[in-house]
């Protein structure tokens, strides 16, 4: 960490108080207390905590009404949402049960699956609701078709959705209308019925009331198990849940809730973030959410360079937004004020031009030459980066460290993914929150060692950014009260 280690600028923002100080005022300041008198006109907002079977629960502010109590008493109304989970096998058998997925996989020019990861994440709801004789109407979007769009067809999902449940998945040409009624009317228990592509109607953004009516009108209850779409206030994401009950979370989105919500608002600390990607205005929600939370915040990445011209660095030809310099610097002092350790990568690779085959060196923070980019952090940065992971209980991760698509750049993004696999095999929570880092653990190899992987981009972008999602607020809530 040579030069910037040594400025004022960076010795500022490292945190001089212990990093496990604040870990239980956090953990209190997420509970709500129980009023000492009844009231109704408690502030909006929400927090989060995970009880005991590491379940998350979503505490609704404006929601809670309780009796009086004694002054001074604290408890929890503790407002999780209902899982598919809680619906036993009485529940379920021999019920139509609408289950919206998120299968919106990439295919080929070929209409092959390129990466089936959406489609094994669904499996464990579906294969849920077949073992307990429900008969599963399966529904997702693909791509953003305009109108019916033969390219957008589902149909080259069913062989895959049939290998991986074991039985013979049966499709509709269409997601509404007589057709699909008799198809549901001859679906077995333990069937699954996989609709067409939701999205071939227009209404289905729309949210139109008449068209969700539609589709609840197939079923006798409702699953939302698309975490990747959780964030679209769509008819089969949240319209339909107006008139099927009970509307319940999958397996999945409870589980991408459980680590994106509930293992980011009450981690084992040390805490540390690290963000990535191209710009600092498109994370601007997640970092100052994550300052709330995080104890180290590690920043790399294309945006670093607006953070290292706000400090009056030279940055050669390398990504600034020249209109971001001020909320850096406030960025900068809001860690400060916080006590978060922020680093910021203290040597960088840069190129002589943005391409595979551009000359590179690694240079000082300070020392980016006219006509020079960076594309990557150095290895001074990295090894410091890997000394303050290796503090951590807990690491969420969103968005790579360089330019790694190209290989001469991928070391820092490459390092950071196999310094996070060593950490989650030793027991640490490692969370890896969508977009380009989820490609990158998956380049390098080490998918499979995560705590957890989302399969929500933008879903869990606004998730970390502490944003509610309209198809998560929908459904019904399972109320436990604790005293
Ligand atoms: N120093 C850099 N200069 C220019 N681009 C960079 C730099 N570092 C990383 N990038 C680019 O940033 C892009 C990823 O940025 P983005 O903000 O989209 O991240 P993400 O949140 O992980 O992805 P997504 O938008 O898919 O969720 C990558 O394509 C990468 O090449
Ligand atoms: O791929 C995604 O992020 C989800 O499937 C949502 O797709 P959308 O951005 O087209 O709504």
């Amino acid at each position: 960490m040579a030069s910037l280690a040594a400025s004022p600028a960076f010795s500022l923002l490292k945190s001089t108080k212990a990093i496990t100080s604040s870990a239980s005022t956090r953990a209190r300041a997420s509970l709500l207390p129980i009023p000492s008198k009844p009231t109704s006109t408690r502030p909006l907002g929400f927090s989060a905590v995970l009880d005991n079977s590491h379940r998350f629960s979503l505490h609704v502010a404006s929601k809670v009404h309780h009796s009086a109590r004694g002054k001074g008493s604290r408890g929890v109304v503790s407002m999780a949402k209902k899982s598919v989970g809680d619906l036993s096998s009485a529940e379920l058998k021999g019920k139509k049960v609408f289950v919206r997925a998120d299968l919106n996989v990439p295919l080929d020019d070929n209409q092959t699956i390129t990466d089936d990861t959406r489609i094994r994440a669904a499996i464990p709801t579906i294969k849920y609701l077949i073992d307990n004789g429900a008969k599963v109407i399966l529904s997702t979007h693909l791509g953003r078709p305009k109108g019916v769009t033969p390219k957008f067809s589902l149909a080259p999902l069913v062989p895959r959705l049939s290998e991986l449940l074991g039985i013979e998945v049966k499709k509709a040409d269409d997601c509404i209308g007589p057709e699909v009624e008799s198809l549901v009317a001859s679906l077995p228990e333990g069937g699954v019925l996989l609709l067409e592509n939701v999205r071939f109607y227009k209404e289905e953004e729309k949210n139109d009331p008449e068209f969700a009516k539609k589709l609840a009108s197939l079923a006798d209850l409702y699953v939302n198990d698309a975490f990747g779409t959780a964030h679209r206030a769509h008819a089969s994401t949240e319209g339909v849940t107006k008139f099927l009950k009970p509307s319940v979370a999958g397996f999945l989105l409870q589980k991408e809730l459980d680590y994106l919500v509930g293992a980011v608002s009450n981690p084992k600390r040390p805490f540390a973030a690290i963000v990535g990607g191209s710009k600092v205005s498109s994370k601007i929600g997640v970092i100052e959410s994550l300052l709330e939370k995080c104890d180290i915040l590690l920043l790399g990445g294309g945006m670093i360079f607006t953070f290292y011209k706000a400090q009056g660095l030279s940055v050669g030809s390398s990504l600034v937004e020249e209109d971001k310099l001020e909320l850096a610097t406030s960025l900068l002092a809001k860690a400060k004020a916080k006590g978060v350790s922020l680093l910021l990568p203290t040597d960088v690779v840069v190129a002589d031009k943005f391409a595979p085959d551009a000359n590179s060196k690694v240079v000082p923070a300070s020392g980016i030459e006219d006509g020079w980019m960076g594309l990557d952090i150095g290895p001074d940065s990295i090894k410091t980066f890997n000394e303050a992971l290796d503090t951590t209980q807990t690491v969420i991760w969103n968005g790579p460290m360089g330019v790694f698509e190209m290989e001469k750049f991928a070391a820092g993004t490459e390092a950071v993914a196999n310094k996070l696999a060593e950490l989650s095999e030793k027991g640490v929570t490692t969370i890896i929150g969508g977009g380009d880092s989820v490609a990158a653990v998956e380049k390098v190899g080490v998918a499979g060692v995560m705590s957890h992987i989302s399969t929500g981009g933008g879903a869990s972008l606004e998730l970390l950014e502490g944003k509610v999602l309209p198809g998560v607020i929908a459904l019904d809530e399972a109320i436990t009260v604790t005293v």
